[in-house]
């Protein structure tokens, strides 16, 4: 679809976004879509996030004429480890308050040349506590951006009561009362094991009380009436709105002219031309994100499963993807998979999903591969590993049905046989791969024509009166 830039009328002044994500590849990645969009509907953009990110933001990003990105210290000392995300994320909520106060103050003043004058904050919601404060006290308006899916922060609101029907701990969200929690009647109620605090990720930085902690503080930003703006449409669950009133559904944020964007890595793009010499619907398409990890023992097998299931897979296998220690694929497996398979570091994700040779996706259900893999039609074989990734594997599967799940119980392996067959049987599925079609069409309507676009043609408008 072609992506047609969106005028507004001349007496119109625009509005100028600051937008705040959290220094993490799944917030930084959507915000920059957001980003885009909003230049394309007549804002000027300005995205906010640390220096080392910025450092590894693609070129791409700096290309439009109307967008800049500025970057601010994240808070850590030179000899702290810069990639654990839990440091980085406390350092960065502490220091960000005073960065965001000086920067729109020197905006105000114009003394950051060409910046001009910020009109509007969008901010991450884990973020948002002080700078929604602060964009109240400096007369700005302000929206919070949630990057996953509307019931995970309907899950966050639900919290106190929770607490007070004694099904959680209020420390650390502990489950204490085995109950399903059914937050909408559209979608599959949330089973207590998968609750998102309740999975931080094998050996990853978080931990469960952290985690828990950041979700009560969300949940107390959320008392502000605000706009809250998300990745999603309204078909996904009509009644998502009545669960958050003041929700906007403005997804799918459609890839930046087909380009993703707000990368760390450098998408290694000659799995396109491998793509184009396989056949239709063929590929198993595998990646996990930015954050999962395997122990040894699991990517071996996921290994010998690929191989075993004998279709061509492309699988994207990042350098720090297990635990600890670097890759080390089993004996003679890169060999004997020589002419089968194609291994990058970084795909090119959005451009993959789109390719016709791709016939489903193996992926952790991470909101944005979701919704990616929702925009292009593709079946998804899911294989969460922590915090949303279950809620929406529940959607994906028993909401939408366009996916079969592989169930990652944390003391068990997943087993070579078990991975084959759960790609045989999403292959030979008609059922899913229609469903697939359909929410892609719908997602389709939503970004270009449908409910979405005129919810963000509509938000934007309100940021210029
Ligand atoms: O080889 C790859 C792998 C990923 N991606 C992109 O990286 C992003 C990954 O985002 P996501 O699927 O959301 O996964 P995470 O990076 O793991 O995201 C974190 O943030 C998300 C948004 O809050 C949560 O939903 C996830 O659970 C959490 O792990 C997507 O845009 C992908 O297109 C690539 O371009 N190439």
């Amino acid at each position: 679809m072609e992506h047609t830039s969106i005028s507004t009328s001349p007496h119109q002044a625009s509005a100028h976004v600051l937008l705040l994500p959290l220094p993490l590849q799944g917030h930084v990645a959507p915000f920059m879509k957001l980003g885009h969009q909003l230049v394309r509907h007549g804002s000027k953009v300005t995205f906010l996030t640390t220096e080392s990110i910025r450092s590894q933001i693609e070129k791409v990003d700096e290309e439009e004429e109307h967008m800049r990105i500025i970057s601010v210290p994240d808070g850590l000392a030179l000899e702290d480890d810069h990639k654990d995300d839990n440091r980085l994320v406390q350092s960065f909520l502490h220091v960000i308050p005073g960065h965001l106060e000086n920067l729109i103050r020197k905006s105000n003043e114009d003394e950051l040349i060409g910046i001009g004058q910020i009109t509007c904050l969008i901010v991450d919601v884990v973020l948002s506590r002080d700078p929604i404060e602060i964009a109240e006290k400096m007369g700005l308006k302000h929206a919070i951006f949630f990057p996953s899916a509307p019931g995970v922060l309907a899950l966050i609101l639900h919290i106190p009561k929770l607490i007070e029907a004694g099904i959680i701990d209020a420390d650390d969200g502990t489950v204490e009362k085995n109950e399903n929690i059914q937050l909408s009647p559209n979608l599959p109620a949330m089973d207590s094991a998968d609750l998102i605090w309740k999975r931080p990720g094998n050996k990853s930085n978080f931990n469960q009380k952290d985690v828990f902690q950041y979700l009560l503080l969300v949940n107390q930003i959320l008392k502000v009436p605000n706009w809250v703006l998300c990745n999603w449409f309204d078909e996904l669950d009509p009644s998502a709105n009545a669960l958050l009133p003041n929700i906007i559904s403005v997804g799918p944020l459609p890839a930046h002219d087909g380009k993703s964007t707000g990368n760390f890595r450098s998408g290694d793009l000659t799995c396109l031309p491998w793509l184009d010499g396989q056949s239709p619907g063929s590929v198993i398409y595998v990646a996990f994100g930015s954050t999962s990890k395997f122990s040894q023992q699991q990517f071996h097998e996921l290994a010998f499963g690929l191989e075993l299931i004998g279709k061509p897979f492309l699988w994207a296998v990042r350098s720090d993807f297990i635990d600890g220690i670097s890759i080390e694929y089993p004996d003679g497996f890169q060999d004997r998979v020589k002419n089968l398979g194609k291994i990058v570091n970084w795909a090119p994700q959005e451009k993959v999903l789109a390719h016709p040779s791709i016939a489903c996706y193996m992926t952790h259900c991470g909101w944005n591969s979701t919704m990616e893999s929702i925009n292009m039609g593709i079946p998804m074989l899911c294989w969460p590993y922590f915090g949303d990734q279950f809620w929406n594997k529940s959607c994906v599967c028993y909401g939408w049905k366009v996916g079969l799940e592989i169930n990652p119980d944390e003391d068990r392996m997943v087993t070579r046989h078990e991975i084959k067959r759960k790609v045989d049987e999403l292959l030979s599925d008609e059922g899913i791969k229609a469903n697939a079609l359909k929410l892609k069409e719908l997602a389709h309507n939503n970004a270009y024509e449908g409910g979405s676009s005129k919810n963000f043609r509509d938000f934007v408008a309100q940021l210029m009166l």
